[in-house]
């Protein structure tokens, strides 16, 4: 019997930026009917695979195929032609833009010249539900949160009805039960004959649904072979060449007694009536299902959104900080999770992104020395496993070394309180371990580390305390001895709903 053909491969490709190989001598094939892993370090080239693959860019040798035939000028629009739909790790939507009109963009259902609104309504609504997504169509996308715009990114690869559909870390904003219609619904189209392709650094996701895996390591081929028989630790040996260490560290209890945040009657957007207190020395989990007001309290203890409260002492001093240089100022440092449109700026260099907190304390005269500058960038930089020149665009790192940055520039600054928004999201799993030593650290030498996550085994081995919200509310307050992930979930999903004093 003759081998199915790919329905999309490519074939020995290379790709370089400014004379750097991004890309060598690399082949993959996707066959219909499974779903294939693409793994790989922060870097290793898994978008820019994609990004030839879907005619994005251009290979600088070899060669992309669909049905076996060699295309030679593959492009955006034969791809889409060709069935082949991306779901970018960052997303495209376009915030103004309703959620059918995000959907449908590019490929607008027409009647007689004019767009046929009705059509559209009805194919978006049934891309929509295929996702879980119950949203009105009409609703401007940003008014969605991110994993609901994730959910929209999907649904639109969904509405072109594709043959081949490539996941650029498709879970990484998604809540545990959008990841599992997710999950399920992708089971379900490879049982329909279309062929996946999987980016995610979630391993144990890749072990549950993916059948095929190709790694990258430096932008070469180091595996590409069936899943069977292998496990999450054999998957990161070949991802980055060698046994793995545990991915959380041992560490002792260090909080103290005294608070480097203490509120009583906050409220700060979805957050309501919260009493709370942030011990130095501890890392404060912040836990529940997406869109509860997590972030909200996270941003009003920031004084980045307005938020009232009956009293609060920030670092000894009574009241909440004005205004986000307040806070700075008080020693509050704040990673989004969204690091493209609030984390960095783009267009300015690796180093004036790391340096970038730093420059807003010197006085306006004082000299900055550029050298102290670069051995400090460097620094962080070989900590977090950041590759390459330091001066190249904060726009030309792949998404989770991005993220890594973000983070990165707050470290010089030294910080007593760090509020951070889901800031392992898109990492890979040797710089999680960097960034979870990071924060025990941090919290070992005195200072407090407030943790918004959507990983939930990481709330359960890093924080010695975890506050679990809903609705407006902690709902929970699950010390180190009754942390599970079961009693996050249960307590994330409770029926009961109270006012928790933590
Ligand atoms: N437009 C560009 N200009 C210059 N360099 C780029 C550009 N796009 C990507 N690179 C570089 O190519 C390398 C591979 O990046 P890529 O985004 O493909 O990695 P990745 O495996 O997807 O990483 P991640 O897991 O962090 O998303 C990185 O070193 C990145 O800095």
């Amino acid at each position: 019997m003759l081998a199915t053909a790919p329905l999309l491969a490519a074939r020995g490709v290379s790709k370089s930026f400014f004379g750097n190989p991004v890309l060598r001598d690399v082949s993959i094939a996707l066959q219909p009917g499974r779903v294939h892993a693409l793994l790989g370090e922060n870097g290793a080239g898994k978008s820019t695979l994609i990004n030839l693959l879907s005619g994005a860019l251009r290979p600088d040798g070899g060669a992309i195929e669909v049905d076996g035939r060699p295309v030679p000028r593959m492009s955006p629009a034969y791809a889409q032609q060709a069935g082949i739909a991306v779901v970018q790790q960052e997303l495209s939507l376009t915030a103004s833009l309703s959620i059918a009109e995000n959907i449908g963009l590019g490929a607008y259902p027409r009647r007689f010249g004019l767009l046929d609104y009705p059509e559209l309504a009805v194919r978006a609504r049934a891309a929509c539900d295929l996702v879980g997504l119950h949203e009105p169509l009409s609703m401007p996308v940003g008014q969605l949160s991110l994993g609901r715009r994730q959910m929209v990114e999907i649904a639109k690869a969904l509405y072109r009805r594709p043959r081949v559909l490539i996941l650029d870390e498709p879970t990484s904003s998604l809540s545990a039960n959008e990841t599992k219609v997710l999950t399920d619904l992708l089971e379900r189209l490879r049982g329909e004959g279309i062929a996946i392709l999987y980016i995610s650094h979630r391993l144990n996701e890749v072990m549950a649904l993916c059948q095929h895996v190709t790694v990258l390591k430096d932008g070469t081929c180091t595996a590409d072979r069936t899943l069977e028989g292998t496990d999450a630790r054999g998957l990161v040996r070949l991802m980055v060449g060698r046994d793995p260490g545990d991915l959380f560290p041992h560490w002792q209890p260090s909080a103290s007694a005294a608070n480097a945040i203490s509120v009583r009657n906050f409220s700060a957007g979805l957050m309501r009536d919260v009493d709370l207190d942030i011990r130095t020395g501890e890392v404060l989990g912040i836990g529940g299902l997406v869109g509860q007001g997590q972030e909200d309290l996270l941003l009003g203890l920031y004084g980045a959104i307005p938020a009232r409260t009956a009293s609060a002492i920030v670092k000894g001093a009574s009241g909440l900080p004005s205004g986000v240089p307040k806070a700075n100022a008080l020693g509050l440092a704040y990673v989004p999770a969204d690091r493209k449109r609030e984390g960095l700026h783009l267009i300015h260099s690796i180093i004036t992104n790391m340096m970038l907190p730093t420059f807003a304390r010197l006085p306006a005269l004082k000299l900055r020395s550029r050298r102290a500058e670069r051995e400090t960038a460097r620094g962080l930089a070989a900590q977090l496993g950041i590759k390459g020149d330091l001066d190249r665009p904060a726009q030309a790192l792949s998404g989770g070394n991005q993220q890594k940055v973000a983070l990165a520039k707050w470290m010089p600054h030294d910080p007593l309180v760090l509020l951070l928004n889901d800031p392992t999201r898109g990492v890979d799993v040797e710089t999680k371990r960097e960034i979870y030593m990071m924060l025990r650290n941090f919290a070992a030498a005195g200072k407090a580390v407030v943790l918004l996550s959507s990983d939930t085994p990481e709330l359960v081995h890093l924080c010695d305390r975890v506050a679990v919200v809903r609705e407006g509310h902690i709902v929970a307050m699950l010390k180190r001895g009754a942390l599970s992930e079961e009693a996050i979930v249960s307590a994330a999903m409770g029926a009961e709903q109270r006012k928790v004093a933590a």
